[in-house]
């Protein structure tokens, strides 16, 4: 049996300075998951031109961001030191919790595991916060946690491979998306996005994204059978093929013809710069400009009382089967 858990998130800059976006971006970037097979001139490339040219921009949209959320920190790392919290307080005592960042801000998965060694831990169940499988979010992080509980051989990782169809994960996210939608219709599912090439070589993520929707879909369609429910992917990085259609292609196009749209980002357990820039400013805009007049998206599950709970009676289970697999 495990005697702690620990949930590990992509990471945000430490804070919104160019200087820390431009080192969290060459962690981010620099780490081969992230793109997959970069170019050989690639981490050249990334520290001298990519990182400083984007950091500037980026920066100024993580300063829009921390101001408009009001914590004073990244909402990543505030929403997931909340609901690492809340899984503390639901779970039994002699289960130590905590959280961790693959990048950028601290607490870094060794730290995570230095105090569990301190307690005299054995088994870390290790929770990506990613729902879906693939090669920069679960993948990834099993890497990086493998590497680093190389140093500390007395403790074993009981490592879970994504929840993109656990009851739970769907349930809750579904009763967040009927606590929002007001019968907007259409509803978009806006996953984030992944190179096609990844998808080709067998990279799980698109079907997990394909199956995750089709439950949203079926079970939206039960309460409203005539909703216009669809599927797309957002954040796209570069110039290569990635994974269609996009949510600004698809959002543009609902603007020319309904007044109203409803988003769902399923991707997410936490706010971040991809819900609160990328969604909530510019693709509003974008709706906005081309003719739509009411834009809603659906908040994360974030700390939400119910989600938290329900998360930790799951995580307590010793078997958790497959939670990606029908
Ligand atoms: C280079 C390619 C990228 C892939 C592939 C990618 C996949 C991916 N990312 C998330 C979750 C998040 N990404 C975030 C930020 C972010 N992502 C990329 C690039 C890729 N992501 C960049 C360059 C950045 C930095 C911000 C920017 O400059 O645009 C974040 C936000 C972190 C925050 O601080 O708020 C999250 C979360 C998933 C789930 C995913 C694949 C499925
Ligand atoms: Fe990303």
């Amino acid at each position: 049996m495990f005697d702690a858990i620990l949930f590990v998130q992509l990471g945000s800059p430490e804070d919104a300075t160019p200087k820390s976006v431009e080192k969290y971006l060459v962690e981010f970037l620099g780490d081969w998951h992230t793109l997959g097979n970069p170019p050989f001139f690639w981490n050249w490339l990334l520290k001298r031109i990519i990182a400083p040219k984007r950091s500037v921009k980026s920066a100024c949209k993580y300063q829009e961001m921390v101001q408009k959320a009001g914590f004073g920190e990244m909402p990543l790392v505030y929403y997931t030191r909340r609901f690492a919290e809340g899984i503390a307080s639901a779970v039994e005592s002699r289960i130590a919790v905590r959280y961790a960042f693959e990048f950028g801000t601290k607490p870094s998965i060794s730290d995570a595991l230095q105090e569990f060694a301190d307690f005299g831990k054995k088994k870390i169940r290790v929770v990506p916060l990613f729902p879906q499988r693939s090669l920069v979010t679960t993948v990834a992080v099993r890497d990086i946690a493998a590497a680093c509980f190389q140093k500390f051989p007395q403790l074993s990782m009981d490592f879970v491979d994504g929840f993109a169809l656990n009851p739970v994960w769907l349930e809750e996210t579904f009763q967040n998306v009927l606590r929002h939608w007001n019968g907007i219709s259409p509803i978009v599912f806006s996953f984030h996005g992944t190179p096609v090439a990844w998808a080709k070589k067998g990279d799980p993520y698109s079907r997990d994204c394909e199956a995750e929707f089709d439950w949203f879909r079926k079970k939206i369609r039960e309460v409203s059978p005539n909703a216009e429910v669809l599927l797309s992917y957002q954040s796209r990085f570069g110039h290569g093929k990635w994974l269609g259609p996009f949510t600004t292609d698809v959002v543009a196009q609902i603007a020319q013809k309904q007044k109203e749209v409803l988003l769902v980002c399923p991707s997410f357990t936490a706010e971040n710069l991809e819900t609160l820039h990328e969604i909530d400013v510019e693709l509003r805009n974008l709706f906005l400009a081309a003719g739509g007049q009411r834009f809603t998206r659906v908040p994360c599950l974030n700390d939400d009382a119910n989600w938290v709970k329900r998360f930790a009676e799951e995580m307590m289970r010793e078997n958790l089967g497959s939670p990606c697999e029908k």
